[in-house]
């Protein structure tokens, strides 16, 4: 089968939100995608295939959007998921520590109408992760959830509730989890 008829999944958040690092804690890797501390390091849309020949599924490791986005990443961003038909579910990583921005609620805003098409069904679905909490102290972890929750409720109702992670802590916290939900977002 050739690669691009996988189905396909991809990550889309505010740069240096930590997606490639959730990719990696994913595939239970720690550095076959390149991060960084500097915001804009991935500069490009990366295809990972995910099991055995010729492959289950594929990731799509994306830029970053925001102060250190660039406008030729969200049109490359944009063009995938308005011409993908393989695109099963789209990741909105979101940094606990940082919580919501306007232009996080502004690819909400986008994301949610682009999750309707012209005759009303849904080509894709649209799921939250919240991740880096182990940067949130404990006594206001609770607090810090619900802000993010009700905040996405706010631009895209339509969204799934988030998932919790940290793919800094040692094992990462919350990636079963994920992994669970990509298998079932591509029926697997
Ligand atoms: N404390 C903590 N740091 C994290 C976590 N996830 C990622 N990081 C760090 O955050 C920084 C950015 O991570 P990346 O995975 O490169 O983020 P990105 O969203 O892919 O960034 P761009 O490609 O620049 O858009 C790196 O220094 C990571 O080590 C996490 O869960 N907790
Ligand atoms: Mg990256």
């Amino acid at each position: 089968m050739a690669l691009m008829q996988l189905e396909q999944v991809i990550i889309t958040g505010r740069a240096n939100a930590g997606k490639s690092s959730l990719f990696n804690a994913v595939l239970r890797r720690s550095n076959l995608l390149s991060t960084s501390s500097k915001a804009g390091h991935t500069k490009s849309l990366n295809f990972y295939r995910v099991g055995p020949e010729p492959g289950q599924l594929l990731l799509v490791d994306a830029p970053g959007y925001g102060a250190r986005g660039r406008p030729e990443w969200g049109e490359l961003f944009d063009h995938y998921i308005s011409t993908r038909e393989q695109l099963k579910r789209i990741y909105f990583i979101i940094n606990a520590k940082h919580g919501l921005n306007n232009y996080d609620h502004q690819m909400l805003d986008h994301l949610s109408k682009s999750l309707l098409t012209d005759r009303g069904t849904q080509p894709f679905t649209l799921q939250a992760v919240i991740t880096k909490v182990d940067l949130v102290p404990s006594s206001e972890l609770q607090a810090t959830l619900k802000k993010i929750r009700d905040d996405i409720w706010k631009s895209a109702p339509l969204c799934l509730t988030p998932l919790v992670t940290s793919s800094a802590m040692k094992p990462p916290f919350g990636i079963e989890a994920v992994r669970k939900n990509i298998r079932e977002a591509c029926s697997l």
